[in-house]
């Protein structure tokens, strides 16, 4: 392949000064900035209607986001009207900053201004490209011209702003495409920006790093914003936030390292949608936070909801594998994964009868699975799925979490090895009913009926082994199958012609259950009348 093609240096500051942030620690949220409404929409087939806009601005809402970029007014009538049916209806909850976007573009800026007007407060959101690429290729203008681009677009701001007196307007500047801008360059048309806008600690400027099209690995963009966070003229009157998306799959490494680099805050949408490969997903770096002890400040405790909003606005699916959210990240199919998963989760168990406490209340140790899902309204159902490449110890787990039957230590490799041929020959994964109906065919249910009351199960297999010339070499009761009906339980091992025969009982009394299981034995060593 031409890799050559793609040499790229990186835009990073090289030298006269060293990186801080390697020795940072991520333990508090940065301020969360929602873009679902302007960059997630911008790159849908199907932008969204009102309907579909209203029910992401809820959702976020309801969430906790507190900063909410919610369209880019000047761009089509369905962000204007949006935008304005929030403003007019007065739709924003007190203790939430909505932000327009618009490009340095005079006609778009009075546009977007038109749609704020009457607002109690807003965010507008100047943008306009930096890099050498797009300075020559999208504008033909030289790097000065840029810089003035900024400070015109910032200087038509602050006079519109002016003419809206009734309205806490604030601003925010991105340099797109920072990452691939000289540091000098982005640095110096920040500062000019901060200047025009006259920011203070009171009133700051957002200044909003973005990796546009992301194309170094996260730690040259940690680099770019710890150095842009050491020089910034007025770094007190900024918050300094960052965009990153996801075009080398590191969006979420980029925004991580960048908040160890200084950064406040950081813009990115609900599951990473966004231009081409997305932009950073904000319910990954939250859980990230969540999953290292720390206060997401974001409500995520029913990701299933969020996930089925955001999939309607979107008409996106959200991939099985996501992060946290996935179908699949809570299951293990793999068998040493499930032994692993079926034994931390019976420790728990254990510790917090222990302790009389309730498992939600423990520190979360289970392998392989990074966080509890009940945390996130997930369950256990599906944390065991059995197939070809499935172990004994998942397999009594699904049967102990569907049937509370807990099989014998002994039995369970026996049992597997019957599962797995038979995955193997269906080719598929097997539903927990299907390894139920298996182990009821394999071991035999019996129906004998039930002894006269008096007799116990040590006198039954007794009797039936002195009868048939055998030893009954184990009795093991199981938990009660609440849905078989059966309250009892018992699988027995007897020991004929060198070979260990199980059979499997179930019965209202635990004796008639052991009864039952001697003979599902018996018949499977062909001593019993109607034995196959
Ligand atoms: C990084 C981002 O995500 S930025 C947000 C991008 N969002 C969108 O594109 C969705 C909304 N749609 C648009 O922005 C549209 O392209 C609109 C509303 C600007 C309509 O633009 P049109 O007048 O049809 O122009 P068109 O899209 O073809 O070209 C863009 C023009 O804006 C210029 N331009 C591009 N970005 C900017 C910017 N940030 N500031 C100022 N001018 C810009 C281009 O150089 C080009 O100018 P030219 O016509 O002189 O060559
Ligand atoms: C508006 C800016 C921040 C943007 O969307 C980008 O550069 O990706």
């Amino acid at each position: 392949m031409p890799f050559h093609r793609y040499a790229r240096d990186a835009a990073a500051p090289t030298s006269g000064w060293s990186r801080r942030w390697p020795d940072g620690t991520l333990d508090r949220s940065p301020i969360w900035a929602s873009v679902d409404l302007r960059d997630g929409n911008q790159a849908l087939a199907d932008p969204m209607d009102t309907r579909r806009k209203q029910r992401m601005f809820d959702l976020l809402v309801a969430t906790g986001f507190k900063d909410i970029e919610i369209g880019y007014p000047a761009a089509s009538a369905h962000d204007f009207d949006f935008v304005r049916k929030l403003v007019v209806k007065e739709g924003i909850p007190d203790d939430v900053t909505v932000s327009v976007f618009t490009p340095a573009r005079a006609d778009l800026i009075e546009r977007t201004f038109e749609a704020i007007r009457g607002a109690e407060r807003a965010v507008v959101h100047l943008c306009h490209a930096t890099a050498c690429l797009w300075r020559e290729v999208v504008f033909g203008m030289s790097a000065r011209e840029v810089v003035g681009m900024a400070v015109k677009g910032a200087q038509h701001l602050v006079r519109l702003a002016e003419r809206e007196p009734g309205t806490d307007i604030r601003f925010e500047y991105s340099p797109e495409t920072f990452n691939l801008t000289e540091p000098e360059l982005a640095l110096e048309i920040a500062n000019r920006v901060a200047e025009v806008v006259d920011a203070t600690a009171e009133r700051p400027l957002t200044l909003n790093l973005p990796t546009t099209v992301e194309t170094h690995s996260p730690h040259v963009f940690a680099d770019q914003v710890e150095w842009m966070h050491r020089n910034l003229d007025r770094r007190e009157a900024v918050v300094l936030s960052v965009h990153p998306h996801n075009d080398r799959g590191t969006a979420v490494a980029s925004a991580e390292l960048a908040l160890l680099a200084g950064a406040d805050r950081v813009e990115g949408t609900l599951f990473g949608n966004g231009e081409r490969t997305g932009n950073v997903c904000l319910v990954t770096l939250a859980l990230n936070m969540f999953s290292s002890g720390v206060d997401p400040q974001l409500d995520l405790s029913d990701i299933h909801t969020v996930r089925e909003i955001v999939e309607d606005c979107n008409r996106l699916p959200v991939h099985p594998r996501h992060p946290y959210a996935g179908d699949l990240v809570y299951t293990a199919f793999s068998g040493t994964h499930q032994d692993a998963i079926a034994k931390g989760l019976a420790a728990l168990a254990d510790r917090a009868e222990r302790e009389g406490k309730d498992v939600g209340e423990l520190p979360w140790q289970v392998p392989y699975l990074p966080i509890d899902p009940k945390d996130v309204g997930r369950d256990y159902q599906a944390i065991i799925r059995v197939n070809g490449q499935s172990g004994k110890g998942g397999i009594n787990y699904v049967l102990k979490a569907g049937w509370g039957v807990d099989l014998p230590v002994e039995l369970r490799r026996d049992f597997a090895a019957v599962v797995q041929a038979a995955a193997d020959a269906l080719g598929r994964e097997l539903e927990p009913p299907e390894i139920w109906q298996l182990l009821r065919e394999t071991y035999g249910l019996d129906d004998s009926p039930a002894l006269p009351a008096g007799t116990d199960e040590h006198e039954v297999l007794g009797h039936l082994g002195a009868e048939h010339g055998v030893a009954f070499t184990r009795v093991h009761f199981t938990g009660t199958p609440a849905a078989t009906g059966a309250p009892a339980t018992c699988l027995v091992a007897l020991e004929a012609g060198g070979r260990t025969l199980w059979g499997l009982g179930q019965a209202d009394t635990t004796t008639d259950a052991a009864h039952r299981s001697a003979r599902s034995a018996l018949r499977r060593a062909g001593l019993h009348e109607g034995a196959r």
